[in-house]
């Protein structure tokens, strides 16, 4: 992959593709991870003399303006972090963004609003979002792509612009990988996977590949309860794919089959609402009550986690072990967090949530060996898969 220093930026227009989906309560960014982490390559290019255009998405809005996804107050913290103004385009390709562009002179920063708004940049259809990315590209004259985060999604500003620009990858994309591909060339073993957080349904197939992989998968979360469900028990209204059942048993078989260690939940908070002072209790995790719905492991489970990650010596942590942003359910993120500082192994955690996590129970960031911006899609690296993003910088 080309690097920022293969590209002549002085008075050139160069759209950057980060990745700055952070979390927000309502207006207000409570963990600026990933903004903090897109910086250098963005005071790179301004300290060089370029107009950068950074684009980024923020959430899921799904081809629809929704001003809850905005990434205005991104703009706003963007300028602190850099030490001056960024102009923020109220669109991605439209009239705000030409005149937002245009006005950049030499060492200026834009953000584009969310490119989610446009149904081009998601979209299966080639010619579709092809044709987004012409007007995206149309924009600037490079293009660097940094936004690690969104590499394993085949996105019109991740995959299609990068063929339509002279392009490099950011520093944060290459220093990614460099830290990453040590965990595919030759871990040194125990090698443990730790699979939790929300997203399961794009989650869960990743683990048939990672069974090749791993000595030992550990899964906690809202990943937790399909695994539950497929054993025969009771979730209650915990988060289900349930159309992936006849799947995660397969995984089930596969593990034992191969004589990977899959290990499961033995106990689990079930709360009686989802909500931060929820009234919950410590259930068996194969008896969750049909009107609850589990929102961390139980204390058991933590001790077991601990043990299994005792004498691993390579570990890679996505997705938190519960509803950590509610204090009642944060046990079980920091349990895991605390057996992997306290450990010797070569351990990477990944994922915004779960990088978040690790600052909002302040725990020593410097205990990881590695802190990811990207969870998905360090876990489809891991898998050895092709990600779009990297296949796209390549020459
Ligand atoms: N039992 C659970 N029920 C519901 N939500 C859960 C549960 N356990 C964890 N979560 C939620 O999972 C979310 C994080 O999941 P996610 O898969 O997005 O992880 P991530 O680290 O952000 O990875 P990525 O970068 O791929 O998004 C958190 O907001 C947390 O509240
Ligand atoms: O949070 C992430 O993992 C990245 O920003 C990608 O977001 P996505 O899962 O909504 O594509």
């Amino acid at each position: 992959m080309r690097t920022l220093d293969d590209l002549d930026v002085k008075g050139r227009r160069v759209l950057v593709r980060a990745d700055l989906n952070v979390p927000l309560d309502g207006e207000r960014i409570t963990d600026d991870g990933r903004i903090r982490a897109s910086v250098p390559t963005i005071k790179a290019l301004l300290d060089r003399g370029a107009k950068v255009v950074v684009c980024a998405h923020l959430g899921r809005p799904k081809g629809k303006v929704n001003p809850e996804y905005s990434l205005a107050p991104v703009a706003a913290r963007l300028g602190e972090l850099l030490g001056q103004d960024v102009a923020f385009a109220a669109d991605v390709v439209g009239e705000s963004a030409r005149s937002t562009v245009e006005a950049l002179q030499d060492g200026q920063v834009a953000l584009l609003e969310n490119l989610r708004y446009e149904p081009g940049e998601e979209s299966k259809d080639d010619a579709t979002r092809g044709e987004f990315a012409a007007r995206l590209a149309g924009l600037a004259e490079l293009y660097v792509g940094d936004g690690f985060g969104a590499v394993h999604r085949k996105h019109a500003s991740v995959y299609d612009v990068p063929g339509l620009l002279p392009h490099a990858a950011g520093g944060l994309v290459v220093a990614e990988v460099e830290v990453l591909r040590k965990l595919t060339e030759s871990p040194e073993r125990p090698y443990v996977v730790v699979l939790g957080g929300a997203k399961v349904s794009d989650k869960l197939g990743v683990i048939a590949n990672l069974l090749t992989k791993v000595d030992r998968l550990l899964i906690g979360g809202g990943m937790a309860y399909t695994f539950l469900k497929a054993q025969g028990h009771e979730v209650g209204r915990s988060l289900l794919q349930e159309d992936q059942l006849d799947q995660v048993r397969g995984f089930l078989d596969e593990a034992a089959r191969r004589g990977v260690e899959l290990v499961l939940p033995v106990d689990v908070l079930a709360a009686v609402t989802f909500a931060a002072d929820a009234e919950h209790d410590v259930v068996e995790a194969t008896a969750i009550p049909a009107d609850r719905e589990g929102l961390d492991i139980g204390p058991r489970t933590r001790e077991l986690f601990a043990a299994k990650l005792a004498d691993a010596r390579t570990v890679f942590w996505n997705g938190p072990m519960g509803v950590f942003e509610f204090e009642a359910f944060s046990g079980g993120t920091r349990a895991v967090a605390e057996a992997l500082i306290a450990g010797d192994a070569f351990t990477v955690v990944g994922g915004g949530d779960s990088a978040a996590a690790v600052r909002k129970l302040e725990l020593p960031e410097d205990g990881f060996s590695h802190i990811s911006t990207g969870g998905g899609a360090s876990l489809e690296y891991l898998e050895g898969k092709t990600l779009p993003g990297l296949a796209a910088l390549e020459d």
